[in-house]
């Protein structure tokens, strides 16, 4: 079983991940290639070895072409369809597309915009797609069966963005990072950001648990260096990759559950959107009659062990539970694609699920459905019709 390691004591970023699955011996060409088959202009990997304070690293610039164009936006719906139409392996698409997901999401809940409207500047764009799809390609080439990752360090201080100055943690890295250990950073670091949203985002997604080194067998370590080179302090991430000690397995899904008597029934949607943004898998309401003869619900959670204490942390929060029970569940999923039709000249992302690589299940996505129809003024349940005649070609 292979594990992977994360050091992020001197905090993350896309580069620093890059530059760490490099030096862990993931070829250039890997990367390169997933990077390739998604950006719609030219970006370049290239990797140079460097020096960080008194270490060897690994630094792999991300060369973006100068268009010579006015720089335009990009929305998270355009950046969804590039993943969704590029040739890819289907794990590295479904690692960048949730990376990327959990990116525009905290970017809309942070600056209370609507998730497909979130926008990332051209050459940003370009960026951040070289890093969530070059990391994913990378993790996938490691074949990596558990992915433990440190506290974060996320740095102190204020940074300068497209925003002004924000304090450090910059507010899109305060929500990727909810539920997860992160810190200031050792007193030797600069008082400056040291995870980015791409960076806290990737960590985020690519986990299965956080915490110190598990027992393993280390078989390569890989140093990325960060951008800049601070007097006194190693601006590097480190990866450890190796096979896991003894017999430990990954760990199970949960169900988490309460029983709720006494919420304001028009909160539970919100209820439900903050779990999902919390990274639960599914959650779900049922209606039931408690002591005494209170109509009531039962609010339900599946989750990974990774997003269980972010979840445990929504319910408190969100609703007026005071305490939970939890089991560990078995869970059979379908191998899922996404790919993207077209209706009326407006793109509808269609989820595929196949069972031993036979399309059993087409389904365009409603929210699609919904902003086509609203673009095009049709009722949704005609577009809905189209699109799912659309999505029959791909049912094999
Ligand atoms: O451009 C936006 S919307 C933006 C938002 C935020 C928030 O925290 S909100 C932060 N930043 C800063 O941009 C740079 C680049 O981050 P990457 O993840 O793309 O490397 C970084 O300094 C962020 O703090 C931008
Ligand atoms: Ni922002």
């Amino acid at each position: 079983m292979t594990t992977v390691w994360v050091d992020a004591a001197s905090g993350a970023s896309g580069d620093m991940l890059l530059g760490a699955l490099l030096g862990a011996g993931v070829p250039v060409e890997v990367l390169q290639q997933a990077v390739d088959a998604v950006s719609p202009e030219p970006v370049t990997l290239r990797p140079e070895s460097v020096r960080r304070h008194a270490l060897a690293a690994t630094r792999c610039h991300v060369e973006v072409a100068d268009s010579g164009r006015t720089p335009t936006h990009r929305t998270w719906r355009e950046v969804r369809e590039l993943l969704a139409r590029a040739e890819l392996a289907e794990p590295v698409r479904d690692l960048a597309t949730r990376a990327f997901t959990r990116l525009a999401e905290a970017e809309a809940r942070v600056h209370g915009t609507a998730v497909d409207d979130v926008h990332f500047h051209e050459v940003g764009a370009l960026d951040a797609i070289a890093d969530v799809v070059g990391v994913a390609a990378g993790f996938v080439h490691l074949g990596a069966d558990e992915v433990v990752v440190s506290p974060v360090a996320v740095g102190s201080g204020t940074v300068t963005t497209s925003h002004g100055e924000l304090s450090v943690p910059p507010p899109a890295v305060a929500e990727l990072l909810r539920g997860v250990p992160s810190w200031a950073g050792p007193a030797s670091a600069p008082a400056t950001e040291l995870c980015t949203p791409t960076g806290a985002a990737l960590l985020t997604t690519v986990a299965t648990a956080y915490g110190p080194q598990p027992a393993m067998g280390v078989e390569q370590v890989g140093v990325g260096a960060g951008g800049r080179n601070p007097e006194g302090h190693a601006n590097v991430l480190r990866l450890f990759v190796g096979t896991a000690a003894g017999a430990s397995r990954a760990a199970a899904p949960l169900v988490i559950e309460t029983n709720v008597d006494d919420l304001d029934p028009r909160l539970w949607p919100q209820v439900v959107a903050r779990l999902l943004a919390a990274g639960a898998s599914d959650a779900w309401l049922t209606p039931i009659v408690m002591k005494k003869g209170r109509p009531a619900h039962t609010l339900h959670v599946l989750t990974s062990p990774a997003h269980a204490d972010a979840v445990r942390l929504t319910v408190f929060r969100e609703t007026t539970a005071i305490g939970m029970r939890e089991h560990e569940v078995g869970k059979h999923a379908l191998d899922r694609e996404m790919v993207a039709v077209e209706v009326d000249g407006q793109p509808i992302a269609v989820k595929l699920a196949r069972h031993d690589g036979v399309v059993l299940n087409a389904m365009p996505e409603f929210d699609d459905v919904v902003r086509a129809a609203d673009a095009t003024g049709r009722p949704v349940k005609a577009v809905l019709a189209d699109a799912v005649a659309a999505s029959r070609k791909y049912v094999d």
